[in-house]
């Protein structure tokens, strides 16, 4: 058998457990990384016949039909659907930590993540602003960046969880040239564009226009451009963010790098919510992820729908056989 796919599920309270459990009873690949008495509950509630067979990813036994897999990792406190608890934050990310590890030393093919609950993390009294941040720590990287994917639309982002006011100050020269960098080398190889064509949004409206309406394009990010493309990269802009990803346009990009989070993502979740995929570029593994977050609202009632975490896992296996 190869090496696992890991699936972390995420918040125990939020919807990832109930559609890890859906789509692990039909993708023997996955080894979910969770509290094996969670998955049972979970799968019970969901009407699945289906077994829990405890193992670790150096377990190379076949998956047998009518069991999903866990490699078991244990719940602080049992969850109640619908209401996140401060208890459990330490198991959440201990999932998640051996998870990265195992990617890491080679154990693992990669890590597919569902949705846990940032602020309740902190809660718990742990600094924590998302997956993307904490891998990048774990793996020991500096810099990785955030991209959704719906289709052939693909939104990057320069900055990931910032509060706003703070996002002017990290667009820097050095910052933003290595995240292009990133962007550029990951389509290429993990993404198999030969060329990709990156689109970049200025910071302030109409990027700025002229200077009128904020400097940081002329200052920071067109020298920044001007000086990749001398490099090689395929860069356009800054260009106006409302109007660069109007649908007839964004077509001839292959990524748009927006500056900040909610500059780039509400236009991609508009187009592709509940099959998009989060995926982190400059990491040493592979990662995806759902697009989605706890969907608390909806937890432990059945509703919830499979599709981003399905898409996140079959973009995982798309990019492992475009590996060089
Ligand atoms: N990958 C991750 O770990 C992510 C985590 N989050 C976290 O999730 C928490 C809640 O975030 P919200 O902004 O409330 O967004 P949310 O995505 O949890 O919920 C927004 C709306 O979408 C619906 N929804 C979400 N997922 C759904 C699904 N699979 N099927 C059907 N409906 C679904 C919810 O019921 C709700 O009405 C926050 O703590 C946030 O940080 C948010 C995005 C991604
Ligand atoms: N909006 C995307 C998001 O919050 C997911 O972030 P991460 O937990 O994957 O870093």
């Amino acid at each position: 058998m190869s090496r696992s796919l890991l699936l972390t599920p995420g918040d125990p309270a939020g919807v990832g457990p109930e559609i890890a459990c859906r789509l692990a009873s039909v993708r023997p690949e996955l080894l979910l990384v969770a509290d094996p008495g969670l998955l049972e509950r979970n799968l019970e509630r969901l009407g699945l016949d289906c077994k829990v067979l405890e193992c670790d990813p150096e377990d190379d036994s076949v998956h047998e039909p009518g069991s999903i897999r866990c490699w078991p990792v244990e719940l602080a406190r049992i969850e109640t659907p619908g209401r996140v608890d401060p208890a459990n934050a330490g198991y959440v990310l201990d999932c998640l930590g051996r998870a990265a590890d195992a990617c890491l030393d080679g154990r693992a093919a990669g890590l597919v993540t569902g949705p846990l609950h940032k602020g309740v993390i902190n809660q718990a009294g742990i600094p924590f602003s998302g997956h993307t941040e904490f891998l990048a720590e774990r793996a020991g990287v500096e810099r990785v960046v955030m991209m959704l994917v719906a289709g052939r639309f693909r939104v990057a982002l320069a900055t990931t969880h910032l509060p706003l006011r703070e996002v002017p100050d990290a667009i820097q020269a050095d910052s933003l040239r290595r995240t292009l960098r990133i962007l550029d080398h990951d389509l290429r190889f993990r993404f198999a564009i030969e060329r990709p064509r990156i689109a970049v949004l200025g910071l302030n409206p109409h990027a700025g226009e002229g200077g009128y309406l904020g400097r940081e394009e002329i200052e920071v990010i067109e020298p920044v451009l001007e000086a990749e493309r001398q490099a090689g990269l395929d860069l356009i802009g800054p260009l106006p963010a409302d109007t660069a990803m109007v649908p007839e346009r964004v077509r001839e990009f292959d990524a748009v790098l927006a500056m900040y989070h909610d500059q780039g993502l509400p236009v991609l979740k508009y187009a592709g919510f509940g099959q998009a995929v989060n995926v982190t570029l400059g990491l040493p593994f592979l990662r995806t992820s759902v697009d989605h977050g706890t969907a608390l609202d909806i937890a432990g009632k059945n509703r919830a729908d499979a599709g981003s975490l399905l898409a996140a896992v079959d973009l995982a296996m798309q990019l492992q056989s475009n590996a060089p």
